[in-house]
């Protein structure tokens, strides 16, 4: 999995389009979202964290709470995000890995938004610009390595 994880003043976004054939179901409520004073975690799931999916998600939140409290964030962006790697996860996999880290990080105490997966989204975003503002994280289930 690949990470990038941006502080932000807020981050909102609006779907625009289907990305996928089959997309997430959303609400009419989902379809725009917007928190402020939030880590935005973007995230690709791989193909490699299919070996494993529960230890990845594991592992995403002991980075993601390390992070928030090393910038003091209590609220989590989780955003859908193909574009940091090349060896995507199935779309099935990623979802459930997302939806699975939305919920542990709600139990952990964060409020937790998560964007849609399978859209197309225009998104706006305030990076606040301190030196941890903008961190990046790669997680690899045990016996994998880093390609
Ligand atoms: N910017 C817009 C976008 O990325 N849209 C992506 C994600 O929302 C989601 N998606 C599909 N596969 C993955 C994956 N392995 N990891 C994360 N998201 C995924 O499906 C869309 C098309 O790839």
């Amino acid at each position: 999995m690949r990470m990038l994880l941006i502080h932000s003043d807020y981050l909102e976004y609006e779907v625009k389009d289907k990305a996928l054939k089959n997309p997430e179901p959303i609400s009419e409520e989902q379809k725009k979202g917007r928190l402020d004073e939030v880590l935005a975690v973007f995230m690709s799931v791989e193909k490699a964290d299919e070996t494993n999916p529960d230890e990845i998600v594991e592992k995403a939140v002991v980075e993601i709470k390390d992070v928030a409290s090393q910038v003091k964030a209590d609220r989590i962006f989780v955003y859908p995000f193909a574009h940091l790697s090349s060896e995507l996860a199935k779309p099935d996999v990623a979802l459930k890995v997302l939806q699975k880290i939305e919920e542990r990080l709600r139990e952990e105490g964060f409020e937790v938004k998560r964007a849609p997966f399978g859209y197309y989204k225009a998104f706006r975003l305030s990076c606040k610009g301190h030196p941890l503002a903008e961190l990046s994280r790669t997680i690899v289930p045990s016996g994998e390595t880093v390609s």
